[in-house]
């Protein structure tokens, strides 16, 4: 028999769409080997697309559905055609361990736009060899080293807020834009060794406008990644000609992380001899070369170089903006802040604010974990595929295989943790200990083999800015805020609104 080219089409297209009815009806069936877990919707385990119109189109909704069936059905949900979404604190622990016992389940991270930074990696052998090499650069012990560089980004910022009130006392501060000029300030500096100087530009620029272009659809870029992997195989020029003139800021930066790697790649005995420490492209060359024998293609290094100051700017810069939002709220609580910074640094033109001095202070201590806590930076789903042998979760055997995923935002408020979890109080960390239950659920930063790599440089961020800042200003809401406790899960939060905020400067 001869198909015309017309049938062929015709009959392919009847064999796939029937292909896709039979894996839906499977997936629905009792069959399946997730069948036996509560679902609140069939929608949802029949494709994807469930997900992608909670969190693609409804941006960012999904995690509030998640809690509201877990109410509803339990701490064991199935919430997508193979993955289970779980709410048992207890095996946190597991499916986020060290040793890659659980694998990361990729398609998730999509967004990330590279397969080759640490995010994106498949392989866990080879994210293990990215991370032997990370890890030290981010260590304590280098970031107490270059714990001034760090410092001198957070005086400029507290210059910038003192200028700015004493020009005109009655304009409101945008100051959770400058915190995001500070992350990528730092992180830039910390990563290259050459700041990208945004402190000194427009907390408007078109770098801020890309990233907050990004968080509003990374769900979107997640599903449709073919687009974004089309647009990065692309020559720089073209893209910035094509791209909406929204994302152009983010290529530019894009672009500087490439020209950074070319002169790097071009002569590294020069690049490094011009910068004052290990830089990321110094350590993932060398550390590669001693450890796999593997060099890193262009493509690995830049997408690294970007990926950090992306994952690494809008998490703190968010967090930052919480803990003056939650301050301003609290007054007694930032008056409480002030007397512990007044009390361990008296001389404010003259006394060291070093990170060290600053990580050991307790009131800033609880302060900042209440503000992780409530303000969780990376609030949702993390998925992960069970190992072989399958495992426990809530006393019930989940198969290997299957999807499971869990999300800090729900850990964080698990009010047999932290009784009545809504509550801002920094108080309930005062009296805990390492063993304490408050502690152990606390995981900002996730777990394992895949938590934060830079929670060191986030730590040291979220410190010496803080402790500047409340020990020199008194901060309130001013009549031109907009930020709410409202916020959507962008894989970071993305909280509504800017904060605006009004500032009186101490003298003494
Ligand atoms: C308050 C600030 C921050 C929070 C709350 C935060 C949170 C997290 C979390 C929860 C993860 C795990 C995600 C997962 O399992 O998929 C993660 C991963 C990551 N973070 Fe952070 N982070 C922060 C700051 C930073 C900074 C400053 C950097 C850059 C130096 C950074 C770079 C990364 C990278 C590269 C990964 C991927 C690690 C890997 O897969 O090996 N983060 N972060």
């Amino acid at each position: 028999m001869v198909f015309t080219n017309f049938q062929g089409v015709l009959y392919a297209s009847i064999g796939y769409v029937a292909f896709v009815l039979c894996r839906w009806l499977y997936r629905i069936s009792p069959f399946h080997p997730l069948a036996k877990y509560p679902t609140p919707s069939r929608l949802a385990i029949v494709s994807q697309w469930y997900e992608f119109y909670w969190n693609g189109i409804q941006d960012g909704q999904f995690i509030f559905k998640l809690e509201e069936w877990h109410k509803k059905y339990g701490p064991i949900i199935r919430v997508g055609p193979n993955e289970l979404h779980i709410n048992d604190p207890e095996f946190y622990s597991i499916a986020y361990a060290p040793n890659y016992k659980f694998s990361n389940y990729t398609p998730h991270y999509n967004f990330v736009g590279t397969p080759d930074a640490s995010m994106g990696i498949e392989s866990n052998s080879v994210h293990k060899n990215r991370r032997i090499v990370l890890n030290p650069l981010f260590s304590k012990a280098n970031i107490y080293k270059l714990d001034k560089n760090i410092r001198r980004h957070v005086s400029k910022l507290a210059s910038i807020v003192s200028q700015k009130a004493w020009e005109d006392k009655d304009k409101g501060i945008y100051i959770g834009k400058l915190f995001r000029c500070l992350t990528v300030d730092v992180i830039s500096e910390y990563a290259y060794s050459e700041s990208l100087q945004t402190l000194d530009g427009d907390p408007d620029s078109p770098f801020f406008r890309g990233m907050r272009y990004l968080l509003r659809t990374v769900w979107v870029f997640n599903f449709l990644w073919p687009i974004q992997s089309t647009f990065q195989s692309l020559p720089y020029k073209l893209v910035r000609l094509i791209a909406p003139e929204d994302v152009r800021g983010i290529v530019d930066v894009q672009k500087l992380c490439m020209d950074q790697v070319d002169e790097f790649l071009k002569d590294p005995t020069k690049a490094c001899a011009k910068s004052t420490h290990i830089t990321i492209f110094q350590s993932l060359m060398e550390g590669n070369d001693a450890k796999s024998f593997v060099r890193l293609s262009r493509n690995a290094l830049i997408g690294e170089a970007w990926s950090l100051v992306a994952a690494g700017s809008e998490s703190t810069g968010a967090t930052l903006t919480a803990a003056i939002y939650e301050a301003c709220l609290n007054v007694s609580v930032q008056e409480k802040l002030h007397q512990e910074l007044v009390e361990a640094f008296p001389d404010l033109q003259n006394d060291d604010m070093a990170y060290t001095k600053c990580e050991k202070l307790p009131y800033l201590t609880a302060f900042i974990k209440e503000v992780m806590r409530v303000a969780v930076g990376v609030p949702g789903r993390l998925p992960r595929i069970v190992p072989k042998g399958g495992t426990t979760a809530a006393g019930t055997f989940i198969p290997e295989g299957a999807t499971v995923s869990m999300s800090i935002y729900l850990m964080h408020n698990n009010p047999d943790a932290y009784p009545d979890p809504q509550k801002f109080d920094p108080e309930r960390w005062l009296s805990t200990n390492s063993s304490s239950i408050e502690e152990k659920y606390l995981v900002p930063f996730s777990k394992g083999s895949r938590s934060c790599v830079g929670r060191n440089l986030a730590y040291a961020n979220l410190y010496t800015t803080l402790a500047l800042l409340f020990r020199r200003f008194r901060f309130s809401l001013h009549e031109d805020n907009q930020l709410t406790h409202n916020w959507a899960d962008n894989f970071v939060r993305n909280a509504s609104g800017q904060l605006v905020v009004s500032v009186e400067e101490y003298r003494d």
